[in-house]
């Protein structure tokens, strides 16, 4: 049955709900592992979507959510601010405190936040602001407010959160440098993974975190990058094979700076909507050894998010 979006609000034409009744991942996730990427989205009648949304989703609610963190295994969330909800921060905010600390938040900001905003967020369990570059997401920011929100929040220990595709990496790169937090990359910088992964684009990519400690990566989003599969559907244990060379080099060449989410709910894919379980059985494909799997699902992403349990 399809899913609903509560409150004065219609799905985008052909929005793909996110899946039902997702497997028992056969991967074992070690104890203490964080989902560092996922979203909620309203319920749209408590937490109205923004004017300025690009796209409007299905209701993926901080119980469902927590819902799928117990059922897959996992002990804590990153809640990324969507951009549905534009920098109405409420929905991940609501989420973040009803987590009992078991979830922190990377917030969308603009420049016309005060100081006392940023630390009820701070409070809430803010850690970062997310920088979106997509353009089919958002509309455009100028740099210069960007670096201001960015001198802001270093102050608070936050990070940035950049979100680009591969092709705008070389327009963006100077302004990326020029950060003065950790900046951790959403999907890999979102590489073109028909294009062989050791051809100049991904290697602008790997160029880019070889030279700037500072810099991570999420190398999560295989069912956004896949071109060839196959999908996490039907009880495929070995899915979208194609993304793992990119993500598989990144794990290893800098394991002490990844991180792993599931991007539930899954905003705008257009071709199926995974089997989170599923998709949890990616993770070995692409960190193959216990130790790579304990950095890239517990120790990096406590020390980001929870350093004082650390
Ligand atoms: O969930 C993601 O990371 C990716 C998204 C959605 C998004 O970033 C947003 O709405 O904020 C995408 O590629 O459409």
């Amino acid at each position: 049955m399809s899913k609903t979006t509560s409150g004065d609000f219609t799905k985008t034409a052909g929005w793909l709900d996110w899946y039902t009744g997702p497997s028992q991942p056969r991967f074992q996730l070690p104890a203490g592992a964080v989902d560092a990427h996922c979203h909620v989205f309203g319920p749209g009648a408590e937490f109205p979507y923004a004017p300025e949304r690009k796209y409007t989703p299905c209701d993926a609610s901080k119980a469902e959510l927590f819902a799928l963190r117990d059922h897959l295994g996992f002990a804590r969330n990153v809640i990324v601010q969507a951009t549905c909800h534009g920098a109405d921060n409420r929905a991940m905010v609501d989420a973040c405190r009803a987590s009992g600390n078991q979830a922190r938040g990377v917030a969308t900001v603009r420049r016309s936040i005060t100081d006392a905003q940023l630390q009820e967020l701070h409070d809430a369990g803010v850690r970062g602001v997310r920088f979106n570059f997509v353009k089919r997401l958002v509309d455009f920011t100028p740099k210069e407010e960007l670096m201001e929100i960015a001198g802001r929040i270093a102050k608070l220990g936050w990070h940035v959160v950049i979100y680009f595709e591969a092709v705008d990496l070389p327009e963006l790169w100077d302004f990326f440098t020029a950060l003065p937090t950790t900046v951790v990359v959403d999907h890999m910088g979102r590489p073109d993974v028909s294009q062989p992964v050791d051809g100049p684009e991904f290697a602008l990519f790997l160029q880019f975190m070889r030279q700037h400690p500072n810099v991570w990566s999420k190398v999560s989003c295989p069912e956004r990058l896949s071109v060839t599969g196959p999908k996490a559907l039907d009880g495929e244990p070995a899915a979208y094979r194609d993304v793992v060379p990119f993500a598989r080099r990144v794990v290893e060449e800098f394991p002490d700076r990844v991180l792993w989410g599931t991007d539930w709910p899954h905003p705008n894919l257009k071709d199926h909507m995974p089997d989170d379980g599923l998709l949890v059985d990616f993770i070995p494909h692409i960190a193959p050894t216990p130790e790579l799997q304990r950095k890239l699902l517990v120790d990096n992403p406590m020390r980001l998010y929870w350093p004082e349990e650390v």
